[in-house]
């Protein structure tokens, strides 16, 4: 059971928010999302006006049936007007289907714009936006929130038109059947707008809160229940704060639904009594004007009766779409959030186009300098390094000392602060991003592979790459007698994020994708770390008789992976403090022999 402090601790923080004052989202630029759609919604709009004109023509046939047909007993006349009302609905109802065909097909397509808008928009960010964001938030926003726009788009835009010219014509009628009670049937009109903004505002408020809290939901459970979240979880003895804090989570997003739906009730609930005694009155003014001998019939009355009732539905959707509205726009808020993201790494405008094979693979930083925000301190400061074509090159280095952010540097994940980084004297801003992935293979770190098969696993660097060359790559990479032996071979599907194979053979499957592509520059950031040395120096060796001509940057903490490199870098604290063979380094009795008797120990 929640405990009551709670609740007002929700019922605070929600004050808190309402005091921030509504979200402000453009709303020029929520209906440039359906600008492509416009001659849709034209023609939507239009049949929504043929309807609600059709279906005044009710209440007009029900005063002639009263005043005329039954108060004559004339049959005839009362047989074609039931056919009339009959008719009417029969219309209404065929337009109807139409128009719900229309409006979800506009509607589910600008959501598809949109999921596809985000998607795109994300993909194009830079690991800056993914390291500062949580997985699970990026997920809700593309599902829940534009999942959650889904209504407005769908059901209320339709709902808006038809209810407005429900309203709109009806209005008309009933000033056409009598003015004076018109006027009072539109007495509580007023009352109605005006305590619907209210609840409008706070509804808002209340669905804002609402989504973050179930971004925190999403996030914790795909943290906590992945296969690492749960090993952390059960390893550390996590489980029960974990629970706690899931409990906590879920509670307030509980109170939050409830809120949500409450929000303003006692102000709906006056609004329904305010509706339901109009007819009450209406009978009562009515009576009273037929008694000053006005030309209010019994068949006038009925009519505005049958005119009252056909607005309540009508104006309650009203009421209520406003709310959904301001809701929606709350969605649209973070939805334009996203994609208002800067893109930070940009394709030059007329890239340099190089094919793989003319690549020669050599490699400059100059006076490279780059920090990861601009409140930290720089992670490389003036790095010069030059690595020739085809060469054989080892970084090494303390923890922390910038090694994979210079491997990050040399794909573009991030730009440099200053200095340049070139490719065979081009500067890699200049490439276009199909020709610098296309020259430079990256191995991570991290292994990771996606839900499937591992033929298709290999196959996502390249995908039309034949069974052959898949072969071949897991070959070089000292993978294929392990996959080859599996009962389903490369058919076998990797279990969540590969956690049926042991993290060595994730690191080969890993480095077996990139080499399908057999680029030219091969960056190993720590791709073999997990493996024995023997299996280590049988990739190396398989490396080199594939093909001699590739420039191999391999970053290690085991030295003797890099100790046969053309040349080896040792990095400290964001510098190359040091650089030469193995035997040179050796001989200088420094840095690197400081992290070889570290390394030996
Ligand atoms: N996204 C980031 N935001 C802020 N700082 C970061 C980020 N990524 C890395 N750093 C910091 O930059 C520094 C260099 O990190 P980097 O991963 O390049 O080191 P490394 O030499 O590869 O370390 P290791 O050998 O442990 O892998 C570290 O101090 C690290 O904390």
């Amino acid at each position: 059971m929640a405990n009551s402090s709670s609740w007002a601790d929700l019922a605070d923080a929600i004050d808190d928010d309402l005091a921030d004052g509504p979200v402000k989202v453009d709303r020029k630029r929520v209906l440039r999302i359906f600008v492509p759609y416009r001659w849709w919604l034209v023609l939507l709009v239009g049949l929504i006006a043929v309807t609600s004109v059709v279906g005044i023509g009710t209440p007009f046939v029900i005063q002639a049936i009263v005043d005329d047909a039954l108060a004559n007993r004339a049959l005839g006349l009362l047989v074609a007007l039931v056919g009339a009302l009959i008719g009417i609905a029969a219309v209404t109802a065929a337009i109807q289907v139409v128009e719900t065909l229309i409006a979800s097909r506009v509607g589910q397509a600008v959501m598809h714009d949109l999921r596809v808008r985000v998607y795109s928009h994300l993909q194009k960010l830079s690991l800056r936006f993914f390291t500062a964001s949580r997985t699970g938030e990026v997920q809700s926003r593309i599902s829940n929130d534009i999942g959650g726009v889904q209504s407005l788009v769908t059901h209320s835009a339709t709902q808006l038109t038809s209810s407005a010219a429900t309203v709109a014509v009806s209005a008309v009628a009933m000033f056409v059947l009598d003015w004076k009670l018109a006027l009072f049937s539109f007495l509580a009109l007023p009352f109605s707008i005006w305590i619907n903004r209210r609840i409008g505002n706070l509804r808002l408020q209340v669905a804002m809160r609402q989504q973050e809290r179930l971004a925190d939901m999403s996030s914790l459970v795909q943290e906590s229940l992945s296969v690492s979240g749960i090993v952390l979880s059960k390893t550390t003895g996590q489980s029960r704060s974990l629970v706690e804090r899931f409990t906590r989570t879920s509670r307030d997003v509980a109170r939050l639904e409830v809120r949500s739906h409450t929000a303003g009730q006692w102000e709906y609930s006056l609004v329904d009594v305010l509706i339901a005694a109009m007819p009450a009155l209406t009978y009562l003014l009515g009576g009273i004007l037929m008694g000053t001998g006005s030309s209010v019939t019994t068949g006038t009355l009925v009519a505005m009766i049958a005119l009252q009732a056909a607005l309540i539905g009508p104006l309650e959707a009203l009421l209520l779409l406003g709310v959904e509205y301001r809701s929606s726009m709350a969605l649209f808020a973070r939805i334009f959030d996203y994609l208002d993201r800067e893109v930070d790494i940009v394709e030059a405008k007329d890239p340099v186009v190089v094919a793989p094979d003319q690549v020669r693979g050599e490699i400059r930083l100059k006076g490279v300098t780059f920090r990861y925000a601009d409140d930290l301190p720089p992670v490389l400061r003036e790095i010069d390094l030059e690595i020739p074509a085809g060469s054989r090159v080892g970084i090494v280095g303390a923890t922390g000392s910038g090694k994979s952010t210079l491997g990050y540097l040399l794909a573009r994940l991030y730009d440099v602060d200053s200095g340049s980084v070139t490719i065979d004297g081009v500067d890699i801003r200049d490439l276009s991003f199909a020709s610098l992935a296309g020259m430079l293979g990256v191995v991570t770190q991290e292994p990771y592979l996606l839900h499937a098969s591992v033929a298709e696993n290999l196959r996502f660097a390249k995908e039309d790459a034949s069974d052959a060359e898949l072969v071949a790559a897991a070959k070089i990479a000292q993978i294929h007698d392990m996959v080859a032996a599996l009962p389903e071979g490369y058919g076998t599907v990797v279990g969540e994020r590969g956690y049926r194979f042991s993290g060595g053979e994730k690191q080969r499957l890993t480095l077996a994708r990139t080499l399908l592509r057999d680029p030219p520059i091969l960056l190993l950031d720590e791709a073999t770390s997990a493996l024995d040395t023997r299996t280590e120096r049988a990739i190396t060796e398989a490396l080199d008789t594939m093909r001699a001509d590739r420039t191999i940057i391999t970053i290690a903490h085991r030295l003797s992976t890099v100790r046969h490199a053309d040349q080896i870098i040792v990095f400290d604290h964001g510098q190359i403090v040091e650089q030469g063979t193995h035997d040179d380094l050796l001989a200088r009795n420094n840095r690197y022999a400081e992290l070889l008797g570290a390394d030996r120990r």
